[in-house]
């Protein structure tokens, strides 16, 4: 008998009963987008996959979303390029505080850095916020602009078919949306060393706005659904975009959506780049539960609240909630 299937029988036999086998991982739902934008029926198909994709897991990854290869590869090429600058070039835009419109670290005073160094910025509308992004590389700004407006544009057609779905009609708060919130977060991971024993590279946590739209430049990326206790990883497939659902989705739709864990571990075999793009309303505009999704069977799960409410809450509040949606809930203890 092998040495792998005796230690399972030898097991197996101490016990009485076979140790159950783990089930196959479930593969990540991956959505043509393209059919948003086709007949009736096909986007009707669409919307249903994307609902019950948020529902279910929580994530999906998109294909046929119309942003280039070239776009998506110009802003992985501009992160790249911003993080090889001198520490003194990048620590131009080091700030402890998390209002500046710009943000350089490489510390985890946030409470969940383990092992990562990022550039966070605003994005939304773009001629707003531009003038704060780097100067260095010299293409940083045209490059990240252009993939700023096209995950912008995606986020829309994700957030119209989603509250579709959800029966709340796709121009449901759509002018709040164009002009709402886009936070960029660019990411900068070391390859994991032999020595460290710690492959973390930024633990478990929900984003707050209603989506996050990620790209990778290589796999790391790990998300935990709902009903499972395990990390599942998200590959890098060519030319996709995860997407997960924020906190600010699962407010809205009182609790039907629910926001995804998430975490990134260090790649073994390369240093990894990811660029989260993360939308919601505008900073003092408040989320509340959609009132046409809270009747006497549905009651109100969670208060309203802002970006800015999230800012405020944020420094005094750090590793208290893995999800800040939690902090929101109306029947919490
Ligand atoms: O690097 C990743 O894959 C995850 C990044 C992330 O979760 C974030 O920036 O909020
Ligand atoms: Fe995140």
């Amino acid at each position: 008998m092998p040495a792998v299937a005796g230690s399972l029988y030898m097991a197996s036999q101490h016990k009485g009963v076979p140790p159950p086998l783990p089930p196959p991982p479930r593969p990540l739902p991956v959505i043509n987008l393209g059919r948003l934008t086709m007949d009736s029926a096909s986007r009707a198909l669409a919307v249903r996959d994307i609902v019950l994709a948020c529902r279910e897991r929580g994530c999906f990854e998109v294909v046929n979303h119309g942003i280039s290869r070239s776009c998506m590869n110009g802003a992985l090429e501009a992160a790249s390029e911003f993080f090889q600058l001198s520490t003194e070039r990048k620590e131009e835009f080091a700030s402890d505080d998390i209002r500046q419109p710009i943000r350089y670290d490489t510390s985890s005073r946030d409470g969940i850095s383990m092992s990562r160094s990022f550039l966070k910025h605003y994005a939304n509308p773009l001629d707003d916020w531009i003038k704060f992004w780097p100067t260095q590389p010299p293409t940083y700004r045209e490059k990240m602009g252009e993939y700023a407006v096209e995950t912008q544009r995606v986020s829309m057609q994700l957030m119209e078919a989603i509250l579709q779905g959800l029966g709340l009609g796709p121009s449901y708060l759509q002018e709040k949306l164009e002009g709402g919130v886009q936070f960029v977060a660019l990411n900068n991971y070391p390859q994991s060393s032999a020595k460290k024993a710690d492959k973390i590279g930024l633990a478990p946590h929900s984003d707050y706005g209603f989506l996050t739209i990620l790209l990778q430049s290589s796999p790391g990326l790990e998300v935990m659904h709902h009903e499972d206790d395990a990390w599942t990883s998200v590959p890098a497939i060519p030319g996709a975009l995860h997407v997960h659902v924020g906190d600010h989705l699962e407010v809205l739709s009182n609790g039907q959506l629910k926001s995804l864990v998430h975490r990134a571990v260090l790649n073994p075999n390369e240093s990894r780049i990811s660029i989260a793009s993360i939308h919601g309303l505008s900073m003092d505009e408040e989320v509340h539960c959609a009132e046409e999704l809270v009747d006497e069977h549905h009651p109100k799960m969670y208060r309203g609240s802002s970006f800015q409410d999230f800012l405020d809450f944020l420094p005094a509040n750090m590793n208290r909630y893995k999800r800040y949606v939690e902090s929101l809930r109306i029947d919490k203890p």
